[in-house]
């Protein structure tokens, strides 16, 4: 299993138990105690990246289910797998998160709170979605909340998607202005081109490029490319959600100086002083 799962009771952490059968399918046990009436569940999962993660949830469900009466039940869904492909993009594929969303919807949560999903298709998808916002994750860092208040940092935006985003992150932090960067995507290929500084003077200042989500970093190391070239200081990255799915070392060998994450899909094990943690407790806590 890849994802990190965890059921409260009533606000009581009950214990799991998970593995695979031979045949390869999952399974999934609550091994601690679970009361006959319980007013609230609570489910948090992180990391979710595959229907064997999904299995586990709707196993999860069924099994706290007929045991116990509840009346209330909250997922808390740290990462929002297939969140990126938010529409048809070509011809011949698939609407994916809508196609997750209407299974997800059949658990019949009374909430579902998402961290700052990809689009505001996410929350049109799913079954009664909260949406907790990008400023309030970044928030939850002191390092990042002092030091764009103090102005030490300026925000810069890395393209058309961030920039929906960053003037409520710029109110939330107290920030005065932000840069604005932009990037095209072939949709079919992936590949990124046509990186460029549209607004903002980002000479001799240390930045922090904002956004929802880092995979391979060819966003963000072709805009600390720019932003360099512009004469920034120093380049430091923010993405609620840190895939990373070729290293936090090919960011960071390659123009990025920090990252700033949060637990959601990133392992709470990673540790390098260049990259600080953002736990989701605190996030989902707030
Ligand atoms: O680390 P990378 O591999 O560069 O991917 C990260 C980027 O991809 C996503 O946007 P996307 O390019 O899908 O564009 P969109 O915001 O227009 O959907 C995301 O919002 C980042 O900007």
């Amino acid at each position: 299993m890849a994802s990190r799962i965890e059921l409260f009771i009533d606000n009581e952490q009950v214990a799991l138990s998970h593995g695979v059968f031979p045949d390869g399918a999952v399974w999934l046990k609550v091994t601690g105690k679970l009361p006959s009436f319980a007013r609230q569940m609570r489910v948090r999962v992180a990391a979710m990246r595959d229907m064997n993660d999904f299995m586990l949830l709707a196993q999860l469900v069924d099994a706290v289910r007929h045991a116990a009466d509840i009346t209330v039940s909250h997922l808390e869904l740290a990462w929002l797998p297939w969140a990126r492909q938010d529409r048809h993009m070509v011809p011949g594929d698939s609407f994916a998160l809508k196609v997750f969303a209407n299974l997800l919807n059949t658990l019949n949560f009374n909430k579902v709170f998402v961290l700052d999903p990809h689009s505001d298709a996410a929350a049109a998808a799913i079954n009664n979605c909260v949406v907790i916002a990008q400023e309030s994750c970044l928030m939850q860092s002191e390092t990042l909340r002092r030091a764009i208040g103090n102005r030490e940092l300026m925000l810069v935006a890395p393209d058309a998607g961030a920039l929906k985003k960053i003037h409520n992150v710029a109110k939330a932090s107290g920030a005065q202005e932000y840069a604005i960067l932009t990037k095209e995507r072939d949709v079919a290929t992936g590949n990124l081109t046509s990186f460029a500084l549209v607004a903002g003077d980002v000479a001799g200042k240390d930045l922090l490029i904002v956004d929802d989500l880092c995979d391979a970093g060819g966003t963000f190391i072709g805009s600390a490319q720019v932003l360099r070239d512009a004469g920034a200081r120093s380049v430091s990255l923010y993405v609620t959600h840190g895939v990373f799915s070729k290293g936090v070392e090919n960011l960071l060998n390659n123009g990025i100086d920090a990252i700033y994450t949060t637990t959601s899909f990133t392992s709470p094990a990673l540790t390098d002083p260049r990259v600080e943690l953002i736990d989701i407790d605190a996030i989902f806590r707030a």
